[in-house]
This record gives C-alpha cells, structure tokens and sequence, in this order.
C-alpha cells in the first residue's frame, strides 16, 4: 500500500504542477543560424550541431508532434559600419527583426518554440515576437552573463551581450525621466540619488540603426537571471539600479540549485501565472561540460543544476519559447568536445520539455495489486 500511495501521490503532484496534463501538443523548433552579434565565426552552425545530436528525434519520443521549420535565412547588408562602439548593428537589427515574425507566427499557431541559435543577440527577436502574442511573458535568462550592457556601457561592442537592454522598460523610461527632471530642475541637488546614477552613468540605450523596429516591452520585475558569474561594471550598475533579480553561482553555491529554483520561479509567477520564455546559453554551463562556446567562464552549472532547472520550468506547464543559443562548433578543440556540447544543449531543451530522470513520462493510472507487497519490500530495502 505504501508503493500504492507514493505513486498515486506522484501523479497527482505532476497533476497539480501541470507537468504532463498541460503538455502542449505541438512543439517547433526553427533555426537561426547567425553569428554577427558577436566576432567568432562557427555560432551560425548552432543549429546544424543541436540537429545532428538527435534533437528532432528526441522531442519525438516525448510524444509531442514535432514541426521543424528548418533554419531561417538572413540578408546582410553590404555595408554597415559600427554605430558608437556597436559592431554590425544594421545586420543584427535586421536579423533580430527577422526572426522576431517567425517566433511570433510560430507562437500564435499554437507551437511551443524551441529556437535554436546563433549567437545571444537572437534573444532581442525570439523575446521580442514572443511578447507580441503574449504580453504579459516573463523571461527566465541562464547565463553566465548578464547581457544586459548598453551600446555605451558595451566592453566589447558586442550585441550578443546587449540584448535585454533592448527589451526593458525602466530603462529607457528611467533614463527620460531623469533627463526631463534635470533639465526642469536647476539645481542639481534637487535630483535623488538614484537619479542621478541615471543621469551620469551611461545606461540609455540609444537609437541603433537597424533597430527602429523594437520597443521595449519587457519590465525587470518580469525578469530572473540564474548561473551568473562574469558581470561587467555597468551590467552591476543596471541590475542593482533597477532592482533585478538574479542568482549568480555563488548563489547556487550558498543556497542550492532546488531553492534558487524555487526562488528564481516564485519570482516571475507568484503574481500571475504567465508563458515563460525561458533563453538558455549553454555558456552557463562548466566549460569541462560546454567547451564549444564562444565566451566561456570558469565554475558553470554542473550537469544536474542546469537539467534540474529546466525541469522545473517544465514541471510549471507554463513553458512558451525557449532558446538554446551559443553552441559554437567551431570553438570546441576536438570533435568530441563539440559533440558533448551539443549533446548538452539536446539534453536541456528534452528535459524543457518534460524528459525526467525517473523515467516514466505518463501519469499513473492504475498500479497491478497483487505487485504491491513484493515492491513495498523492495522500497523499503
Ligand atoms: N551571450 C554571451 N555569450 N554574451 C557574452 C557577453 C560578454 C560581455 N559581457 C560583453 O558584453 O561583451
Ligand atoms: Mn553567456
Ligand atoms: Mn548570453
């Protein structure tokens, strides 16, 4: 009986958490094999790895009915010189525009979206088409960046590090607002400090050529970070500013993987149920696990926090799009490195998707009766 109890009370758990009863019926995967939002070559070949490690037939055998929308094409024009310290902003914002419809038509026909990257500066599409036809997403950002710099802010002139500064609205709105305050205002002790860190640290996002097309749509409060461990000086600045949310390995170091996940999820759900958009850049990985990436750090995810993570985020039934961006073939120095990378990346959106580690994919209906003695003795062992 007590086997009987354990598993009715699985499923019922799974019932409630909307795990399996809410799978979506349908799952896409579309490819968008880009690399200009940063300067390695061989990111562009993301989505050919992701394939040939089995994606397709693996999200097969979770019983989804898999549409593969094959890869996108992009249009490069033939010139476009870096804007302030921006490097390729026209083909980025084109691309990005580009692939902001695809997501969007994908989503509003019902599929959940798996999109596969291409470098990170994707995510300015794939968040942007998404919140077209779910305004009130949040996103759920696995990095171990921020990529949350400004074009001003911007080390490297980097896009790929960018793009969630292009998606939120404090902080273009905040930086207006203290801008008109200052100009109304003479004095300038009149502004508050918090202000005024606006007002003379560079955090607006200006209007890059290429980008007329986004507005930003997301607020931070709709956003958590997890697995962040290199920050450049005026991501800090921003994320503390603006009060986002986010936990960095250290954190998962202090409190665990199961509560900075329950923490992270509480975070962008506890007020409403909501579509996640879930943007994972297998750079939050260990590079001994994820070595063919373009910007790895030292001291990732370990293999059970990432898959622990994203099942969690499919046990919420709220699963919408999600990116796999950064696998980078070229990088990875030997063939096997490459193929242990992209294995990982196939691993992580499975388990998204609802791939468990126990095995069993269907709810429990009925358990043999004349079993339960003999496996009540073999769990108690
Ligand atoms: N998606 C990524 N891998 N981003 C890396 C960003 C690195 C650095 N913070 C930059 O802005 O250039
Ligand atoms: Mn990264
Ligand atoms: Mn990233």
């Amino acid at each position: 009986m007590a086997l009987r109890g354990h598993l009715i009370k699985i499923a019922r758990t799974r019932a409630l958490t909307g795990g399996q009863p809410s799978r979506a019926q349908s799952v896409a995967v579309l490819g968008a094999p880009f690399s200009q939002g940063q300067k390695r070559r061989g990111v562009e070949h993301g989505p050919k790895v992701i394939r040939d490690a089995g994606l397709i037939e693996r999200l097969s055998g979770l019983d989804y009915a898999v549409h593969d929308f094959g890869d996108l094409t992009f249009h490069y024009p033939e010139m476009d010189e870096p804007y302030m310290n921006v490097k390729f902003p026209r083909t980025v914002g084109a691309a990005t525009k580009k692939l902001s419809g695809a997501v969007s038509r994908a989503v509003g026909a019902g599929h959940t979206l798996v999109m596969l990257g291409g470098d990170h500066s994707l995510g300015i599409g794939s968040v942007a088409g998404h919140a077209q036809q779910c305004p009130d997403l949040c996103v759920i950002w696995v990095d171990a960046h921020a990529d949350v710099n400004t074009p001003e802010t911007s080390p490297s002139g980097n896009l790929h590090g960018q793009p969630v500064a292009f998606m939120l609205k404090e902080l273009r709105d905040k930086v207006r607002r203290s801008q008109v305050r200052n100009v109304e205002d003479d004095s300038s002790t009149a502004v508050p400090s918090q202000l005024y860190l606006f007002v003379h640290v560079p955090t607006q996002v200006p209007d890059l050529p290429g980008f007329s097309w986004v507005k930003p749509f997301l607020s931070c409060r709709d956003l958590v970070y997890i697995g962040l461990r290199d920050v450049d000086p005026g991501e800090y600045h921003i994320l503390k500013n603006l009060g986002i949310q986010y936990f960095t390995m250290r954190d998962i170091d202090r409190l665990g993987i199961q509560r900075v996940t329950e923490v992270a999820l509480d975070h962008v759900l506890a007020r409403k149920q909501r579509p996640i958009h879930l943007s994972f850049d297998i750079d939050a990985f260990d590079p001994s696990l994820a070595p063919a990436t373009g910007t790895p750090v030292n001291g990732g995810l370990t293999y059970r926090e990432g898959i622990y993570i994203t099942e969690e985020v499919h046990n919420t039934g709220l699963l919408s799009v999600m990116d796999m961006v950064e696998v980078n073939p070229v990088v990875g120095s030997t063939r096997a490195a490459v193929e242990a990378t992209a294995s990982l990346a196939v691993d992580v959106i499975a388990s998204s998707l609802g791939q468990t580690r126990e095995g069993a994919h269907g709810v429990i209906d009925e358990i043999p009766s004349t079993k339960d003695h003999v496996d009540t003795e073999q769990l108690c062992l």
